[in-house]
């Protein structure tokens, strides 16, 4: 049986995490999600890849080639709020996601309340810091195991 592979996808700004704005998103790197996320993948017995970018298409691109994926973690950043595009390209997919959000969103500004994409969402984490990630890679790993 080939293992299941999970996309853990960011966007723009999330390549700073852990210098961007502390206050809000913390002080844990990119890099220390993914490491993160990689000891989990390993016992859950799950392949994951990583992409971020802070282009839009560059994230629609990569929502397509997912497809065949059990599932993505993603988060778009402000993308979320504004698009369509990505959007749309989840709902062609048809891939179980969970969106995640490192800070509260709903706790800051009107503008952030608003989400493209998590009506699409399997799940949605919000404000759980960093922890966030590993949450959503434990509840896709146990929604592709039904
Ligand atoms: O870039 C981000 C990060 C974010 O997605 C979060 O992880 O809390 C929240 C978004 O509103 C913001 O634009």
């Amino acid at each position: 049986m080939t293992r299941s592979t999970i996309a853990v996808l960011n966007g723009p700004n999330l390549n700073l995490l852990g210098t961007r704005e502390p206050g809000l998103y913390g002080a844990t790197t990119l890099a220390d999600v993914e490491r993160r996320c990689t000891e989990v993948a390993a016992e859950l017995d799950l392949d994951l890849e990583f992409f971020q970018s802070n282009h839009e298409g560059a994230l629609v691109d990569e929502i397509q080639r997912r497809r065949d994926d059990a599932g993505i973690v993603l988060n778009a950043g402000a993308y979320t709020h504004t698009s369509v595009a990505i959007r749309d390209a989840l709902a062609a997919g048809l891939v179980p996601f969970v969106e995640v959000h490192v800070s509260n969103v709903f706790a800051r500004e009107a503008f952030r309340h608003h989400s493209y994409l998590s009506d699409l969402a399997s799940g949605v984490i919000v404000g759980c810091g960093a922890d966030g990630y590993e949450f959503a890679l434990r509840r896709l790993a146990a929604l592709t195991q039904r």
